[in-house]
């Protein structure tokens, strides 16, 4: 297995150019299921998740053909991807595939919504709660939908196609929003979709899927409105920037010190952590194209977050911040309200000489003077990503095991921050 080798104590001083965001390019692949015509995504990033969903994609007949890059791009990131699924020749999702990634259980809507059917094992994914599917099934039973859960697999059916309803989710839920959405798009009739996610990445493939024909109002607004249509058809259109990657970076700079250019992203995505950034002390600021992020000395103020759906504070950048607040001058108090069970980069950080105390879903963190290398484990995607920054901070050498969780995640990561003066190096098993 790789292991990525950090050798920290760098400030980090240059450009990263931000890639297209993994968790709106999933939902996306996942729509071209929704229509026979060629759906083209472009800035899709190259990611172990992408790679993942294209074999799933694939497994159900859809065509998938890379056509290039980005206009004007000069960096190795991102591709432009053609989808087709004209001619899909099996609507079961197997569990070899299904149970790597969990936003591949998604396919279960547009494969109902289109073919009446879908047989989808339970997901897998990131081992960071429990995380159920029981508002996605829900969903999909208020637009019609007969589901029984037969050995380990969601078996859907439909006998005269979906049918719009109202779907009031107790909970706001990203892949239940993004599973409504779908099967709502081509269901007969209206469906009013209340307490819907808000994030960015719900936007996005609602703005795909209007280009493909579907009327839908609302999106990043808690009530989505939804009149179904007979057909979908093709499309063009750009994934947006990855919020989450560029957080992680801002947080780097932030606590290695130094001065970034974020580009190809946009303040509005996550505004809430840059906010926090700034109470930290980090100077953020918005530049054409993206976000500068400059720390030149000066301590790093603590400061308490708890984690929210959108617009609030992302849990996908919870273990980052608390990377940051390691070395923070105080005690910082981080509250994890979407996950039960995401705060396994505690035992991680804690190697670096971290000081973190477990109360439920409450971490306290008492900052320390300074980190030392050791070697870590990577857990989770964002939970490793912590540990790359607390490793660029720490002084001496850190060795990163598991490292394939980065690789879900984060398009050309050793690349990025080498070019910004890491010491960063991948040692290939
Ligand atoms: C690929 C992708 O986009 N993943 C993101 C997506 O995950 P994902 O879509 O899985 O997360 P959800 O928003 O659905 O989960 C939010 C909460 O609702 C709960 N829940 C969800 C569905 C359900 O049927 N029942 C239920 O109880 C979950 O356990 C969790 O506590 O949103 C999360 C919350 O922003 C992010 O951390 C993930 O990175
Ligand atoms: C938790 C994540 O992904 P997934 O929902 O696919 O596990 C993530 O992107 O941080």
């Amino acid at each position: 297995m790789d292991r990525i080798h950090i050798t920290g104590g760098a400030p980090l001083n240059g450009t990263i150019p931000i890639s297209g965001a993994k968790n709106a390019a999933l939902p996306l692949m996942i729509a071209s299921l929704l229509t026979g015509e060629t759906l083209e995504l472009i800035n899709v990033p190259r990611l172990a998740d992408i790679a993942a969903l294209t074999r799933i994609l694939g497994n159900h007949g859809v065509d998938h053909m890379v056509v290039g890059k980005r206009p004007g791009q000069t960096t190795e990131t991102g591709q432009t991807v053609r989808l087709t699924a004209s001619n899909v020749i099996d609507t079961t999702a197997p569990y070899e595939l299904v149970s790597t990634m969990r936003a591949s259980f998604w396919v279960i809507a547009p494969l109902l919504a289109r073919f009446g059917e879908a047989k989808v094992s339970l997901p897998g994914g990131c081992a960071i709660g429990t995380r159920p599917v029981d508002l996605l099934i829900m969903a999909l039973e208020k637009l019609g939908a007969e589901i029984e859960i037969d050995a380990g697999y969601v078996v859907a059916k439909t006998k005269n196609g979906l049918r719009g309803a109202p779907i009031d989710f107790p909970k706001v839920t990203v892949g239940g929003t993004h599973v409504a959405l779908m099967a709502a798009a081509l269901a007969y009739g209206t469906t009013v979709i209340d307490n819907a996610a808000r994030e960015p990445e719900v936007v996005d493939l609602a703005e795909c899927l209007i280009k493909m024909g579907a009327r839908i109002e609302g999106a990043g607004t808690s009530r989505i409105v939804v009149e179904g249509v007979a057909r979908l058809g093709g499309a063009r259109h750009e994934v947006l920037p990855d919020r989450i990657e560029t957080g992680t970076y801002a947080m780097a700079v932030a606590m290695t010190g130094g001065d970034v250019s974020l580009v190809n992203t946009r303040t509005d995505l996550l505004a809430s952590a840059l906010e926090t950034l700034s109470a930290t002390g980090a100077e953020v600021s918005d530049i054409p194209g993206g976000i500068r992020v400059r720390r030149n000395g000066g301590g790093i103020s603590p400061v308490d977050v708890t984690t929210d759906p959108f617009p609030g504070f992302p849990t996908d950048l919870q273990a980052q911040f608390m990377a940051l607040m390691t070395l923070a001058k105080g005690q910082s108090r981080i509250r994890e309200t979407i996950f039960e069970n995401r705060f396994m980069h505690v035992q991680e950080l804690a190697r670096l000489g971290a000081k973190i105390r477990l109360d439920g879903d409450l971490a306290v963190v008492e900052g320390v003077e300074r980190l030392k290398g050791a070697p870590v484990m990577a857990t989770d995607l964002r939970a490793s990503v912590s540990l790359v920054i607390g490793a660029l901070a720490a002084e001496g050498e850190t060795q990163i095991n598991r490292v394939y969780h980065l690789d879900r995640g984060f398009e050309a990561l050793e690349a990025k921050l080498a070019r910004c003066g890491a010491q960063i190096e991948r040692v290939r098993a």
